[in-house]
């Protein structure tokens, strides 16, 4: 039986992305790629982009190792607008007001503010390297890459600037976030060969230097209404393009997001609200083998 059945859980969302929060730290299970999909099941399940699973903290002085899921059941390293989800739900417990966590991608340090209704997560160091992306082949520069799809002498989308954030991100700059299919695209570039773990799709319009909007398709999860490690990598790759400075607003289908690239020590700060929907347990049936 998966350790997931009759599990309590939050269904909660980051500026629309949809979140559902799971604290197994008192619980020795584990969630498979299983488990994860099965939760997303249009039949009885919670729809979601991503799920967040707190497990025992592993490391002193953090709060609890997060596995974090797509929909799809495949894992990621980071997830923005999830972790402060799964911070107002820690905070809203305990009274705390700042915790450490460890993801798959290393140690974040979240915290309530610069308003109560905000919550603040650094994001750590961007990295631009073609092998942490990873990309399948050498780009030197990674704040263009070559790539593109439609027709060879006029191709639809282009060029994109590539950042990892924890997770692989490709932004593509365009005039109009919402003149292009994404829900076709998406699904090409994802899973187009140079990028050989897929990717996060970006369309990102500047809009001056300090405002940026952007639409995101999700590796794992498809159109989102929010993504906040592809607002943080967008942020960072307009600052490396020296068309933003390195504190900007993000402004996304679901809402908006401050994005600040901190130069004393190249962390990535991102502050935005989370909001709470609703709790439930899973039913087991969701988990029963398929006769
Ligand atoms: N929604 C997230 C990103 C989730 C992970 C992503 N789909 C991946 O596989 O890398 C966010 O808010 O950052």
């Amino acid at each position: 039986m998966s350790a997931l059945a009759n599990h309590a859980f939050a269904k909660m969302n980051g500026i629309g992305n949809e979140i559902v929060v799971v604290d197994m730290r008192d619980s020795a299970g584990r969630v498979t790629p299983d488990d994860a999909r099965a939760v997303a099941s249009a039949n009885g399940g919670v729809a979601y982009d991503q799920l967040m699973v707190l497990q025992k903290p592993r490391l002193d002085g953090t709060e609890a190792f997060i596995r974090i899921y797509n929909n799809d059941g495949s894992e990621a390293g980071a997830c923005g607008n999830g972790m402060r989800c799964v911070v107002r739900r820690i905070f809203e417990k305990n009274g705390q007001t700042a915790a450490t966590f460890e993801t798959a991608a290393g140690l974040l340090n979240a915290w309530q503010g610069p308003s109560p209704d905000l919550y603040t997560v650094d994001m750590g160091a961007p990295k631009f390297g073609w092998q942490d992306i990873p990309l399948a082949e050498e780009f030197r520069d990674t704040r263009y890459i070559e790539l593109q799809i439609g027709p060879i002498d006029n191709p639809i989308l282009h060029s994109p600037s590539v950042v990892s954030m924890g997770n692989p991100h490709a932004i593509f700059w365009v005039d109009d976030v919402d003149g292009y299919d994404l829900e076709r695209f998406g699904p090409l570039l994802e899973n187009h060969p140079i990028f050989p773990e897929r990717a996060n799709i970006t369309l990102a319009h500047i809009v001056d230097d300090k405002h940026i909007t952007i639409r995101t398709w999700e590796r794992g999860a498809g159109l989102t209404r929010a993504c906040g490690s592809a607002a943080c990598a967008t942020a960072v790759a307009a600052a490396r393009l020296k068309r933003a400075e390195r504190n900007v607003e993000i402004t996304l289908p679901g809402g908006k997001l401050g994005i600040e690239w901190r130069e004393r020590d190249d962390h990535v700060l991102m502050t935005g609200t989370a909001t709470f929907e609703y709790e439930g347990r899973f039913d087991p049936a969701l988990f029963a083998p398929v006769a």
